[in-house]
């Protein structure tokens, strides 16, 4: 926060210029003030640097104040800081620095005019070069009738969205119609190719363009120097106007920093870690933490859209709205999707949340199946995600964040596992395979490839598309022959496939690990990567998480892990019934119970595990036998084991703390996130090295004093009891090299930092992809 003393002002007829020790800034004048006595405080959203003014008087300005802690944050209110009168007590001496201010602004003026002449040779030198791809690419550009008419309907701005809610997409004898009122972004016109404000960064880099010239054009200017701003429209559909306004509007302050070489004043932010690539970036996902989750998908939706907000990106997380959320704001927005010949109404609502968008479609397909997200008949799970995909690709078109739609240009999705595998098929049969959406790319990300949304080649007709697209999606199996596989379509289509760790991109390409879509990885291995995924390090940190300020149960860190953790560890104990005693080794597993989780091999290791002096701790849903079997395992070792049967984050979070050791004997694990939560928690993972668990869990070398946990290295419970029985072992009788692993593990960069880096990597490759 910063604060201004003792400040003076020039009230302008737009704006007031503002004079502060070194400091000056000129900010528009608020409409809602001058009203007498008025002494709340507003901001302006869409302006820079956020001001705000507190008027006393009619238009004697009683105090001005700056956001400075993070002038970006749209809608961030602040505190006041600062108050002067309008006249100023300092007199002559700041009627002078007014003076010498007006006399920089001129100075300043003189710098815009060079600039924009900068920018018009650049804007001539950028459609010179579109021009000569215009010609080059001619056949590909051509359209056919079909997306002539699309594209003659409606051209409205990409902002405010169409609400009337009767507009209905979907093919008609096998051509598609978007929804009625579609807003093509602007410049989409008449019978050619669109034209399109190129930006500058969408010029691929082997261009020759030097990007780097010495002189500076706008967009470089604005990423270098200004922050990225929440609320502005893609650079693609902003006419030029409005950018030269905002370049106006860019503070005195930074412009006199320009000319004079001056420190720069505190209300600089730092320009966006992804520099001169800053995108437009859409996730869409079946479930999104903290509305919607039943695994570790949910928790990458929750956080990696944050992490590459924080790098500078405009960032939006598109979901099914299931419950009641109380975030989340209607938009007024309302369309209509066919689904299997039917008209399916959806609305959106959105928040906007540590940098995100959120916004969530609603849907009577999606109401109140918040517990059952993927419950259901094979047919009504695939409607729901046909209405989903097909509604979510238009939302940069529809949904205003901010005020503002992002629009379709410099613009990538993010598409995850195959309930929004459909999305890259669709951004290519509905709108690229007619002209539309070029600079718009699609990355698919494999959580799961166990999961494929299959079905008889009859389901295509559900999914309204044209009859030759058929051929993406059937898959030849050995066992039931041709099939439909959803997932197998969305890998073929998307511009890159991203899985979440290095282990599991290479188990994909082999027959165990591929399950079927092994061939169709390999043939596609250029655009594959793998990617670990992170932490949300305030989500999960024994430090801030909110589930341990009770119940006997205290945040800790790496200086207070002895105490903090043996505390969580009595407290859990007795939550859960078992004897209090700190000396037991308190074994903690979290995880659906299914085939993957490798619950059967702690059935196996069962015996062995209940004949040592151990407390075991199982939280789980899914499989009714695996359910009934923890259950089985806490009434015959009722001294030792409980099974507790539910998903609840709060007992999660709980056994992350109070837990000694986390049990993941996953047969394949893509990457896992409970072992990374518990090394965040100073709790030591036993692992079966496999996919991200291999990546993650480096074993513990006894002689380097290194590694992280232990790993056995084939799902087999004699493996399984091989390691856990060193681990027991340490932990009894080398308290030293327990408590290393613990602070090697609570002193990880775990967060999703690095992993944001990677996907804008793979965004990038994607976005200069033709
Ligand atoms: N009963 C319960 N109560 C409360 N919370 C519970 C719970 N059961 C599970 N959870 C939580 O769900 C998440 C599970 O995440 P995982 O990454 O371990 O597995 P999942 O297989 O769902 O995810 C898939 O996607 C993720 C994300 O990419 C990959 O890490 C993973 O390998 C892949 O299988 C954790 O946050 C965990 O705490």
């Amino acid at each position: 926060m910063t604060s201004i003393g003792s400040p003076s002002f020039i009230v302008m007829e737009n704006s007031v210029l503002f004079h502060s020790g070194n400091s000056h800034i000129r900010l528009p004048r608020f409409h809602s003030y001058g009203s007498r006595g008025r002494s709340s405080l507003d901001c302006s959203p869409n302006f820079s640097k956020c001001g705000f003014l507190k008027v006393a008087d009619g238009e004697n300005f009683l105090g001005l104040f700056l956001d400075g802690e993070k002038m970006i944050n749209r809608g961030k209110c602040v505190r006041a800081i600062g108050k002067n009168d309008a006249k100023g007590d300092d007199g002559d001496e700041s009627e002078d620095r007014i003076q010498a201010t007006i006399n920089k602004s001129k100075k300043v003026l003189a710098l815009q005019k060079e600039l924009l002449q900068q920018i018009a040779e650049r804007k001539e030198l950028v459609s010179s070069i579109r021009n000569s791809i215009t010609s080059s690419e001619d056949d590909l550009l051509s359209y056919n009738e079909t997306s002539k008419s699309i594209l003659n309907r409606d051209l409205a701005s990409t902002s405010g969205g169409d609400s009337d809610g009767e507009s209905t997409s979907g093919f008609t004898s096998g051509k598609y119609v978007p929804s009625t009122g579609v807003n093509i972004p602007v410049g989409v016109e008449g019978e050619k190719e669109p034209e399109r404000n190129l930006p500058l960064e969408q010029v691929p880099s082997n261009m020759n363009f030097q990007k780097k010239s010495k002189t500076t054009s706008l967009e470089e200017f604005r990423s270098e120097r200004v922050p990225s701003f929440h609320s502005k429209a893609p650079e693609t559909s902003r006419p030029e106007e409005e950018k030269l306004e905002e370049l106006a509007e860019v503070s005195l302050e930074d412009f006199t920093h320009e000319a004079n070489g001056a420190p720069v004043g505190e209300h600089i932010e730092s320009p966006p870690l992804a520099g001169v690539n800053v995108m437009n970036i859409i996730l869409v996902s079946a479930e999104c933490t903290p509305w919607s989750k039943t695994g570790g998908l949910g928790d990458v939706a929750g956080a990696l859209p944050k992490a590459l907000a924080r790098r500078g990106h405009r960032v939006m997380v598109v979901a099914p709205l299931y419950g009641n959320y109380a975030e989340p704001q209607h938009t007024g927005v309302r369309k209509r999707y066919k689904v299997d010949g039917q008209d399916m109404e959806v609305s959106y609502l959105q928040a906007y949340i540590d940098g995100v968008d959120f916004v969530f479609i609603e849907s009577p397909l999606f109401r109140n199946i918040e517990n059952n997200i993927y419950g259901g008949q094979r047919v009504d799970i695939l409607k729901r995600m046909v209405l989903f995909c097909k509604a979510a690709v238009e939302v940069p078109w529809y949904v205003p964040c901010g005020g503002v739609c992002y629009g379709d240009g410099n613009l990538a999705f993010i598409a995850n596992d195959w309930h929004t595998a459909l999305l890259p098929v669709y951004l290519k049969a509905y709108y690229r395979d007619n002209g539309l959406m070029s600079y718009t790319r699609s990355v698919l990300v494999i959580h799961n490839i166990a999961h494929q949304g299959r079905g008889p080649v009859d389901d295509f007709s559900y999914v309204d598309l044209p009859g030759h697209y058929i051929d993406l999606f059937k898959l030849y199996d050995p066992l039931g022959g041709d099939h439909f596989n959803i997932f197998a379509a969305g890998l073929k289509t998307a511009d890159r496939i991203v899985t979440v760790s290095h282990g599991y991109a290479w188990e994909l390409k082999t027959q165990e690990g591929g399950w079927g879509l092994h061939g169709i990885i390999n043939e596609n291995d250029w655009k594959l990567k793998g990617i670990v995924n992170g932490i949300d390090t305030k989500e999960w940190n024994p430090k801030l998480d909110v589930h341990l300020t009770s119940d006997g149960y205290t945040n800790y860190s790496l200086e207070t892990l002895d105490t903090g953790k043996s505390k969580c560890k009595a407290a859990l104990q007795q939550e859960l019934g078992l004897p209090i005693r700190e000396d037991v080794p308190l074994i903690g597993f979290i995880g659906r119970l299914d085939h993957q989780k490798g619950v059967d091999l702690i059935a196996e290791a069962m015996p062995w595990m209940v004949g040592q002096d151990i407390q075991l701790v199982m939280l789980g849903t899914g499989r009714p036998d695996l359910e009934n079997m923890l259950r089985q395992f806490e009434s015959q070792h009722h001294d030792k084991v409980r099974g507790w049967v539910g998903f609840s984050v709060k007992v999660a979070h709980r056994i992350t703390a109070g837990a000694d050791i986390l049990l993941m004997p996953s047969r394949f694990e893509p990457c896992g996130l409970n072992q990374l939560y518990a090394m965040n928690y100073g709790t030591i993972p036993v692992v079966h090295a496999v996919g991200g668990l291999r990546d993650t869990v480096q074993p513990f070398d006894p002689f380097a004093e290194s590694g992280f946990g232990w790993t056995f290295e084939r799902a087999e419970a004699d493996r399984l009891i091989h390691a856990l029985g060193n681990c027991l072992l340490t932990y009894r009788e080398y308290k030293e090299s327990w408590k290393g692993i613990q602070k090697r593990g609570m002193m990880r960069d775990l967060s999703w930092d690095n992993a944001a880096q990677n996907y804008e990597e793979v965004l990038l490759a994607a976005k200069y992809q033709w």
